[in-house]
């Protein structure tokens, strides 16, 4: 069945990660400025977004046109170095950054890690300038460490894979977007699948298309075709009938936050196919690193899980407008005028239902309090105050 919905082969451009950076610092004659992707123009447009102030990249957040856990910490902690930078007001600007979006735990993570660079360098007699350098050298530091993380986790990931489905051939289904688009690397959960693909293991990655925000439509499937992916579309709501086929190996995913009794928060959408796989028999795969586990979120429950508008979900946007970002009555209404949406951005899975959680520091299987406590303990020496 897997293969009579492939794309054709001259569809699929091998080009590799996206041509133009999810983020980037520069310093032109101008002043500072953090260069993103504008993710909500994609996959029909790659264009730039430059942020002079963390204002213009709180709203970026807000309408992600940045987004994904790993990134959004990287981006936060940019965000910090850019008003130090730019002679804002550095713990301001942090306390903004750490709130544009409550569920991913390495939004404030980012945030307070340049925040704390900045203050402990004031503290030691450093100035303005050199407290920024300091701020700016954790921002790097971060991403350099996500990217590093993002290789780890892939080839502990696939390491595993190979362990669950010896031989290869591996039918593959993940939501969201977890690649480059989120990462200071290749991903998480994506960059396990890429991975993969590149050993020549990967048969067929099923993409759920992610509604309301269609990142999996959009930016899974642009990255799987310029990796060179067998990759297949499918909307969220026809995930169960390929369960029921017998077409699901394995289910990858991201998180935004792990708790510390193992609970996963990713986006909605994902709780539901860690009940299928269980009822299948299928491995519930949670790819993350470390900066994403909370040990201060004591269990799910506890998640605060972002509510989004409701005209995300009763319109849909014109080609020529980015789906994210409109204002409400900005897009085509699929629903009556007025219709009010439940539209959580997230859900939760239990750690019974995860199979294993892969991050930079190893593979957890079982899922327990004490095995996520340890992956802290063991990554993360000191721990930066998050909220
Ligand atoms: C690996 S982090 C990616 C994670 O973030 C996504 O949420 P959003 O697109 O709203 O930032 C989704 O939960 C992904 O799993």
């Amino acid at each position: 069945m897997a293969d009579q919905y492939a794309q054709s082969s001259e569809d699929i451009r091998p080009t590799g990660i996206p041509a133009i950076p999810a983020i980037r610092w520069d310093e032109p004659p101008e002043g500072p400025v953090l260069v993103l992707l504008d993710q909500t123009r994609l996959p029909g447009e790659e264009s730039e977004l430059v942020c002079t102030d963390a204002q213009a990249l709180v709203e970026a957040i807000r309408t992600l046109a940045v987004r994904g856990a790993p990134l959004l910490g990287i981006a936060a902690a940019y965000g910090v170095a850019l008003a130090a930078a730019r002679g804002f007001d550095v713990d301001e600007a942090a306390d903004s950054l750490a709130g544009a979006r409550p569920t991913a735990v390495n939004l404030a993570y980012g945030a307070r890690r340049a925040q704390a660079a900045y203050r402990t360098a004031v503290v030691d007699g450093a100035g303005p300038e050199r407290a920024a350098g300091a701020a700016l050298e954790a921002a790097r530091a971060l991403h350099a460490e996500d990217a590093r993380a993002s290789a780890k986790m892939a080839a502990h990931g696939l390491a595993l894979l190979e362990e669950l489905l010896p031989g290869g051939g591996h039918r593959i289904l993940t939501h969201c977007n977890t690649g480059a688009l989120v990462s200071g690397g290749e991903g998480t959960a994506f960059a396990v699948a890429l991975k993969s693909h590149r050993a020549g293991s990967l048969r067929r990655l099923w993409v759920d298309e992610t509604r309301p925000l269609l990142q999996g439509a959009r930016l899974t499937a642009y990255e799987a075709a310029r990796n060179g992916m067998a990759y297949t579309l499918l909307t969220d709501n026809a995930a169960g009938s390929l369960f029921a086929a017998g077409e699901v190996d394995a289910v990858l995913i991201g998180a935004d936050r792990i708790a510390a009794d193992g609970s996963v928060a990713n986006k909605v959408g994902s709780y539901p196919l860690a009940v299928l796989a269980r009822y299948h028999h299928v491995p519930f795969i949670v790819v993350a690193p470390v900066t994403t586990v909370d040990l201060d979120t004591p269990d799910g429950a506890s998640i605060e899980v972002e509510q989004r508008a409701s005209h995300e979900v009763t319109e849909v946007t014109a080609p020529h407008v980015p789906v994210l970002g409109m204002e409400a009555g900005g897009g085509i209404p699929v629903a009556p005028l007025g219709t009010q949406a439940y539209n959580p951005a997230f859900d939760v899975t239990p750690p019974e239902l995860v199979t294993a959680i892969v991050t930079e520091e190893g593979v957890l299987s079982p899922v327990t309090a004490e095995g996520v406590a340890g992956l802290c303990a063991e990554s993360r020496g000191g721990r930066v105050p998050i909220d």
